[in-house]
């Protein structure tokens, strides 16, 4: 079942090409992240979905509702489409409580009662309602306006970067706690993020772009372990990138031979490892294909290691590792692999 379609969306600034022909499907009640380097079409995209923007071509719809086709686009207010954005954007005048209400019928018992509901709904104490913006926390304010916008029992919630500003931790909480309210009202969510590990955790579909185009969309597991290209592999995680050659379902490559996920190629082909499927195990004897460490940069936890492949024209592959039992640089060392490695589906 589909709540939104998004059918060959184009979107042009002059001549810079913002989107390409994007399609993508939301299903109801899902969480989507959108994620692609700076200038790849993110905002755009949400801008589109939000009625901010009308797409100079292709398609949205939101519950069988045309909401934009042909030049012709539903107003923004009248989608039912809810909006959190980097800085919140609360009016910095009002109180807590009447920011929540913005647009609520005044006076009313429901008015008050709603708010109330609304407050615990994103887990703030009911005493700050009577507080203005600058007396909350960057993570309270969000989570204002998360309220604000649940307020008005929308169909989707779109979330532009909403805890980039916060600090690292206070971000991971303030995610888990708006995946956990947006998760209980059932609301379909498209987050867009830099931030790939947030992309990752957050999502039960996660869609690439880079320069306007949809590179790849899917559920994060199949993106970080079966990415479309080399570009994506590298942006969603650390990746060992080797040249192979394929043969049923093996690899022989510079780490001797390998299994592989889908073995859809054969002949030469390029393979990606996943730095934590790599064990690095120190071992004098070796035979090839081993290596040897050139390089250790310890930083607590994990430290990254540069070995050089025996025999092989290849730099010294880079790989993040846990610290313990960590080799010295010099040490020979064996490299095992666990699990199947990808082949890309092209070049
Ligand atoms: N109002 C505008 N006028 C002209 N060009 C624009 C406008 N808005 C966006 N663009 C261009 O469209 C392209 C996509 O921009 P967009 O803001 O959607 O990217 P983004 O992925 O959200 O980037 P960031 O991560 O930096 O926010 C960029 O090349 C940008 O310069």
């Amino acid at each position: 079942m589909t709540l939104l379609t998004l059918d060959n969306l184009s979107k042009r600034y002059g001549s810079a090409v913002a989107l390409s022909d994007v399609s993508l499907s939301i299903a109801p009640g899902s969480r989507t992240a959108v994620v692609g380097p700076s200038g790849s079409g993110k905002t755009t995209l949400l801008r589109l979905i939000a009625g901010f923007e009308t797409p100079d071509a292709g398609r949205i719809v939101l519950k069988g509702e045309v909401l934009a086709q042909g030049g012709m686009a539903v107003p923004a207010h009248k989608r039912g489409i809810g909006i959190v954005a980097q800085d919140g954007a609360l009016f910095p005048h009002l109180s807590i409580a009447d920011n929540i209400a913005f647009g609520f019928e005044r006076g009313t018992p429901e008015r008050e009662a709603r708010i109330l509901e609304l407050i615990d709904m994103v887990e703030l104490d009911r005493g700050m309602l009577t507080r203005r913006p600058h007396q909350l926390s960057g993570g309270q304010q969000q989570r204002v306006a998360l309220a604000r916008a649940l307020g008005r029992r929308p169909r989707l919630m779109l979330l532009d970067e909403p805890f980039s500003a916060l600090d690292t931790g206070l971000r991971e909480n303030m995610r888990k706690a708006v995946s956990r309210v947006l998760e209980a009202a059932g609301i379909a969510t498209i987050l867009v993020t830099h931030d790939q590990a947030e992309a990752l955790s957050f999502a039960d579909q996660v869609a690439v772009l880079r320069a306007g185009k949809l590179v790849q969309a899917g559920t994060p597991r199949q993106l970080y372990l079966h990415p479309r290209d080399r570009e994506a592999a590298l942006f969603l995680g650390d990746a060992v990138l080797l040249p192979a050659i394929a043969r049923g379902n093996v690899a022989d490559c510079a780490l001797g031979r390998v299994a592989i996920a889908a073995p859809a190629r054969q002949g030469k082909v390029e393979i990606m490892i996943r730095p934590e499927q790599i064990r690095v195990v120190r071992d004098d004897a070796a035979p090839s294909p081993a290596g040897r460490v050139v390089e250790v940069e310890f930083s607590g936890a994990t430290s990254t290691l540069a070995v050089a492949l025996d025999g092989v024209a290849l730099p010294p592959i880079v790989i993040k590792t846990s610290s313990v039992a960590l080799p010295s640089a010099g040490d020979r060392v064996r490299l095992d692999i666990a699990g199947e490695v990808h082949i890309f589906g092209e070049g």
